[in-house]
């Protein structure tokens, strides 16, 4: 389980995210959303190591995160994606995943960058069958289309074999039928025992994934519920939703 409490990030005197406490247990699939600004990818930021949080403490399975860098929250079984899909470009779909399952292996795997193992590859093809991209196994990614780019940055994350996944605006950029399979894709996850905690601004990707929704405004936790809870709450569609509901939302 992952447990935030009073979570508290500011950078001088921006207070970007002010003071916030939340839990996910194993097999939940929880969305934080929130305006522009809101704090939403500095949290996650915090949650994932790449910065450390003025205040506040963050709890996976009890052992405490906040000293850790990335690498070894990985270790802990913490990945994440980012909004714009951090890949190697030179490197080829497949190549990308191998690479990724031997890193919690071998963290040096970049500067010492030794002979991919037969392991790997299996494991690695397993991946990209899952996340439909083994048509694609060969191809450079430097000309991969935006869509499968976002699905090899979640085999990529995949691929460490985390337990709790942090994903930041899965959607974005997709098209509708590859965000349902996007969907259907990170719902099995879950099903599965994993936890998901995931950034999204597009309200189909909300209503139809998150078994709770996180509100964030202004850093702070503004609501929290059923999707349809936090869209009949009169400050989250002040602030975020529009008085016209989440329906007037399909960004
Ligand atoms: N490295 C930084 N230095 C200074 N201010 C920052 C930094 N990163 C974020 N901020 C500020 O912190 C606040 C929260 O930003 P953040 O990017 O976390 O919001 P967000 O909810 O993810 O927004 P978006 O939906 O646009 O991605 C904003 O006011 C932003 O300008």
């Amino acid at each position: 389980m992952l447990q935030v409490q009073n979570l508290v990030k500011h950078f001088g005197g921006i207070k970007a995210v002010d003071g916030v406490s939340f839990e996910l247990a194993a097999g939940e699939c929880v969305a934080l959303i929130g305006p522009n600004g809101a704090g939403k990818s500095t949290c996650f930021a915090c949650l994932a190591g790449q910065y450390q949080p003025t205040a506040g403490t963050i709890a996976w399975d009890g052992k405490l995160l906040n000293r850790l860098a990335p690498a070894a929250r990985l270790r802990q079984g913490v990945a994440r994606t980012f909004q714009v899909a951090q890949v190697f470009e030179a490197l080829t779909v497949l190549q990308n995943v191998q690479l990724a399952a031997q890193v919690p292996r071998r963290l040096w795997a970049i500067s010492a960058f030794k002979p991919l193992d037969t392991q790997s590859h299996d494991a690695a093809m397993a991946l990209l069958e899952k996340t439909g991209l083994q048509t694609l196994a060969d191809q450079d990614v430097l000309s991969l289309p935006y869509g499968a780019k976002k699905r090899l940055e979640l085999a990529v994350a995949l691929a460490a074999g985390p337990r709790l996944l942090l994903l930041d605006e899965p959607a974005a950029g997709l098209a509708e039928e590859e965000r349902a399979g996007l969907m259907r894709l990170v719902k099995d996850l879950a099903r599965q025992g994993m936890a998901v905690l995931y950034t999204e601004h597009n309200m189909d990707a909300v209503a139809g994934l998150a078994d709770r929704v996180l509100v964030l405004i202004e850093g702070r936790l503004a609501a929290q519920g059923s999707f349809e809870e936090i869209s009949r709450d009169s400050t989250v569609r002040r602030r975020y939703l529009g008085e016209s509901g989440a329906g007037a939302i399909h960004a």
